[in-house]
This record gives C-alpha cells, sequence and structure tokens, in this order.
C-alpha cells in the first residue's frame, strides 16, 4: 500500500510537470505568434501589407501570386519611400523586405558582417554544398574570399573564354538540331538552356562533362546523383521544405530521403575523387616544370578546379593560406549550383526578351554582325566582346528585368538601427534582388519595360550601384558574376547570330504580357515553359 501510494505520487507529480509544460508552451507560442507581433514587437509600426491570413500572415498571397516576386515588387513600389517593408510570415514571423537603394547600401555594403544568413538557408542548400564562400560567415568568410579572389580575376577567366566559346557553339548546335529541314521549328527553349546547363557549367568548373563522372556502379552517376538533388520529386521537395523548418532530415524512414541522402554524399564523393586526381597530375607537372598539355589534364586545363589546385600549389610553396581537398569540394558545388540554374535562366530570358522586341533583336543583331565581319578568321577577344555597347546594355537589361535569382535572407547578429528602422537581433530580412531592379521609384514609370538604350543615361538613384542588385552588392557581392557574364554575352552572340527568334503561337496567345511564373520556385522560371519560333538565318 505504501509502495502504490508513492506511485500515485509519482504519477501525478509527473503529469502536473508535463501539464505545465505544456501549458506554457502553448502560452508561449500564443504569446510569439498572435500577441508579439501585433501588440508588442518595435517594428509593428512598420509600413506593409496588413491583409493577413491568420496564423500564416502573408505566406497563402504569396504562395498564390502569379510569380514568386509580384507582391513584393508590388510592396516596395507602394512603400516607396519605406527602407524596410513589414510583412508576416509562417507563424506570423514578422519579416523586412529590404527596399530602398539606401537600404540596400546599409546592409550589403555599410554592416555586412552585422548580418549572417539564416540557419534555414543553410539547411535548405548548406547541408549539400557545405560552408563554401556562399555559407561561410564572418573571419572564415573574408579568408576564403581572400583566397578565391585570385581564381575570379580577369587574366584567369580570360583563360576560359576558349570554353565559353565551344559550349556557346555546343549550345547552338543542339538546338540546330531540334529545327526542321527548313531550318525553322517552335522550340521550348527553357528546356533546351536547362538540359545543356549542367553540362555547359560542369565544362567551366571541373573541365570534365560531369555524365562522365561514374562510379564502378553502372546505377551511380554524377548526373543521376545531381538531379536527384536538384530536381526532386514532389515528396523530397517537401521533406527538404519541413527540414528547413525542423531539422528532421536523419530521422526520416522513407526511400525518398535515403536517396536523397546518398545521392548527396555520392556527389561529394566523386568530386572528392576528382580533386586528389586533378592535385597528383597538378603536382607531377609543376615539379618536371611541364605545361598541362604534357599532363593531359581534362579540359587541357582551363576549368576553375585546374585553376584553384594550382593556385592551392602556389600558394602551399609560399607556406601560406590554403584550402584542402574538402573546401574546394564545398567550393566547386558552391559554384556548380550558383552557375547551372542562374545560366540556363539568363539564356532563356534574353531569347524570350529578342523574340517578343523584334527591334531590340535587329539592333543587337545589326552590332554582332558588325562585329563578327570585322573579326572575321581570328578569335574574338574577351576585351574587344566586353566592348560591344549594345551587346553590353541588352544583358544588363535582360539581367535587370528578369533576373534569375529569386531570394535570400540576412539576420543581424545584434539589435541594431538601420535607415532610422531598430531592428531587433535575429530578423529575418528579405533581399529580392527584383525590388530593386524594378523599382518604379529608382527605375522610372517604364521600369517593367526592355529598354536597353536606358543603361547610356542612368541619373539618380539609377545610377547607384544599389539599384540594379542581381549580383547583391558590398563585400558579398557575387563572385562569379564577371564570370556569369562572360558566359551569357558569349552564348548571346552565338545564338543571334546563328538563328532568329520570333513569337510562338504561344507567346502571340499572351498579347504582350509576360508569361505566369512558376511559384513556389528558387529561380525565376516561366511555368508553362518558353515556347519560341526560332529560324536558323
Ligand atoms: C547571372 C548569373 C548569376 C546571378 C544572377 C548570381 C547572383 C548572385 C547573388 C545575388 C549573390 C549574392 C547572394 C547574397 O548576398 O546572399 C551571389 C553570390 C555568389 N555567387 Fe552568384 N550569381 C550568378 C552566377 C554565378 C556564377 C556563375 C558563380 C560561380 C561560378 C557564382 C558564385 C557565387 C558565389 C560563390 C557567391 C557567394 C559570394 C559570397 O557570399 O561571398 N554566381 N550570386
Amino acid at each position: 500500500g505504501k509502495y502504490q501510494a508513492k506511485d500515485f505520487a509519482t504519477q501525478t507529480t509527473l503529469l502536473l510537470f508535463c501539464g505545465l509544460f505544456l501549458a506554457q508552451y502553448v502560452l508561449l507560442t500564443l504569446y510569439r505568434v498572435i500577441v508579439y507581433p501585433h501588440f508588442v514587437s518595435p517594428m509593428r509600426y512598420l509600413p506593409g501589407p496588413k491583409n493577413n491570413w491568420p496564423l500564416v500572415g502573408q505566406f497563402g498571397h504569396l504562395i498564390r501570386a502569379s510569380s514568386p516576386n509580384e507582391l513584393q515588387i508590388e510592396w516596395g513600389n507602394t512603400w516607396s519611400t519605406a527602407p524596410f517593408v513589414r510583412y508576416l510570415s509562417l507563424a506570423n514571423e514578422e519579416t523586412l523586405l529590404i527596399n530602398t537603394p539606401e537600404a540596400h547600401k546599409e546592409v550589403f555594403q555599410t554592416h555586412c558582417y552585422a548580418f549572417q544568413k539564416p540557419d534555414v538557408l543553410f539547411r535548405f542548400i548548406g547541408e549539400i554544398i557545405g560552408r563554401g564562400l556562399l555559407f561561410a560567415e564572418g573571419a572564415e568568410h573574408k579568408r576564403q574570399r581572400r583566397i578565391l579572389y585570385e581564381l575570379f580575376s580577369m587574366p584567369n577567366l580570360k583563360k576560359l573564354m576558349p570554353v565559353f566559346q565551344e559550349a556557346a557553339a555546343g549550345l547552338a548546335e543542339f538546338m540546330d538540331r531540334e529545327l526542321d529541314a527548313e531550318g525553322k521549328g517552335v522550340i521550348d527553349v527553357m528546356e533546351c538552356f536547362s538540359k545543356m546547363a549542367l553540362d555547359l557549367t560542369g565544362l567551366t568548373v571541373v573541365g570534365v562533362e560531369l555524365e562522365n563522372l561514374k562510379t564502378p556502379d553502372p546505377k551511380i552517376d554524377f548526373l543521376k546523383c545531381f538531379k536527384r538533388i536538384f530536381q526532386p520529386s514532389a515528396l523530397s521537395a517537401l521533406i527538404s521544405f519541413i527540414n528547413t523548418q525542423v531539422p528532421v532530415r536523419r530521422w526520416i524512414p522513407l526511400e525518398a530521403n535515403y536517396g536523397y541522402i546518398r545521392a548527396t554524399k555520392e556527389v561529394r564523393r566523386l568530386l572528392l575523387e576528382c580533386v586528389r586526381q586533378r592535385i597528383i597530375d597538378i603536382d607531377r607537372a609543376n615539379e618536371k616544370n611541364e605545361t598541362f598539355a604534357a599532363v593531359e589534364l581534362p579540359g587541357s586545363g582551363r576549368d576553375l578546379l585546374t585553376i584553384m589546385v594550382q593556385e592551392r600549389w602556389r600558394v602551399n610553396k609560399m607556406a601560406g593560406d590554403v584550402l584542402n581537398e574538402e573546401d574546394i569540394v564545398n567550393q566547386l558545388l558552391t559554384f556548380l549550383v550558383a552557375g547551372h540554374e542562374t545560366s540556363a535562366g539568363n539564356s532563356t530570358w534574353a531569347v524570350y526578351c529578342l523574340a517578343t522586341h523584334p527591334k531590340i533583336q535587329a539592333t543587337l543583331r545589326a552590332e554582332i554582325m558588325d562585329f563578327l565581319e570585322q573579326t572575321k578568321g581570328a578569335t574574338q577577344q574577351w576585351s574587344e566582346i566586353d566592348k560591344l555597347p549594345y551587346l553590353n546594355n541588352f544583358c544588363r537589361e535582360v539581367l535587370r528585368r528578369y533576373c534569375p535569382s529569386l531570394a535570400t535572407y540576412r539576420e543581424p547578429i545584434t539589435d541594431m538601427t538601420l535607415c532610422g528602422t531598430f531592428i531587433p537581433k535575429g530578423t529575418p530580412l528579405l533581399f529580392m534582388p527584383a525590388v530593386a531592379n524594378l523599382s518604379r521609384a529608382t527605375w522610372g514609370a517604364d521600369a517593367e519595360d526592355v529598354v536597353p538604350e536606358r543603361w547610356d543615361r542612368l541619373t539618380g538613384d539609377a545610377a547607384t550601384p544599389y539599384a540594379f542588385e542581381t549580383f547583391g552588392n558590398g563585400p558579398r557581392v557575387c563572385i562569379g558574376r564577371n564570370f556569369a557574364m562572360m558566359e551569357f554575352k558569349t552564348q548571346v552572340i552565338e545564338l543571334v547570330r546563328r538563328f532568329r527568334f520570333e513569337r510562338s503561337p504561344q507567346l502571340e496567345a499572351l498579347g504582350g504580357a509576360p508569361p505566369a511564373m512558376m511559384n513556389p520556385a528558387i529561380s525565376l522560371w516561366p511555368r508553362d515553359g518558353m515556347p519560341v519560333k526560332v529560324v536558323r538565318v
């Protein structure tokens, strides 16, 4: 009887404890989700949309919008003088949209290192690509940036020019094969460019065709694994999303999840093998003082990996700071991921702009044909291509109007006041390049039109670096921007030289309105592909 009474007391205490714990959790959650954002938060008076859904704020509107940045662009224009626009997200989390050029300057330039990327982002792709440049923070970021600065210098990038040109020719060839006997056809250029992008990026980043990165097991190859990760099944995508909110990846016993984990391991392992072999080859060449051609490097040594390993060797000899093999794999994965989606997006939107703006296409073709006539027989140098004024205007205008990268986040590591706005530590700040790029206050009433000539007469805010945010700004500005511009311009030259682009019946039916966009999405993609009429010239 004595023991029973004791048991009963223990059980009651336990139940009471659990009950109180639960009650406290519920109360705290209610406070955080309902009371704090509406009645307590110092940010509650900031301008922003108020038509919230219960508990999920703007989330419902955002995923039902016709494009993944439509509402944010609208908010930016509605509250055009507000440095930050406040909105409520899932669980009513207060989020600030970085809005004016001045706010972009404060966050990305002046106070760059007072911000970090939220864990949510890391759990989304950082788990796969590791803490390379994209996910390094603070002193580690400065260190990596210092080491990689040289890699993306103009002299190094110029070594890649022949590869960009071969890749652009390959792309045009691929498109050409889709045309009928008369050299015409309606082609989904989005599909065409997406198919090629990873292969082409692989050539410039690793120097090998990624489809050749295979294992002894014929079922496993790099491309299959990479696609499994970046073009996931619906279930796999759902798990990735849940994992950003609650880190459950390791605990989900589903094949979709195991397959994903296996694929990420394989991708890293194959790249690591590739890095080790390249180090052996280059060390051998360097010790014997041989050229790379003599040791037969894949891609004749014209790729970022070779340059990075060469740099590592050189720095190593000087007993300086070096990237180890694991670091190099992280960087390669970062470059592959950052490079291939954006690159396919760029050419898709460029062709769309050309097909829907015949005058722009004619002006651009005239400039390009004239240039090719002048340089006939010789290889075209980057220094000359980069000087073509209309090509430069056109490419920047496409990147402004249809910026392929959609969004990323920052969180302040301490409480701070920016542009007169108090921002508590840990508040998520949303960075959407399109909000700056398409701001009517900055670019004028025709901000959403494609007008390459506007780049010849920039005034006011449009003349500041913070008007064009496609590549970000400040110490974390895209390190691949010159690489991307080289690749983009080379592709535009090749495509315009070989084809004329016209509206397909599907584009005709839109009557000039931009196509519906994929939403939700990680990059800016048309929802129903991009069918364009292509004619060989
Ligand atoms: C048009 C194509 C591209 C666009 C629009 C683009 C856009 C961006 C943006 C907006 C950022 C800043 C992100 C932030 O501040 O959080 C960024 C960073 C970065 N990009 Fe790109 N990118 C492009 C191509 C590339 C390419 C081709 C590479 C590599 C070969 C690359 C590598 C990187 C890396 C490593 C970072 C991180 C830099 C850092 O945090 O220090 N990007 N990119």
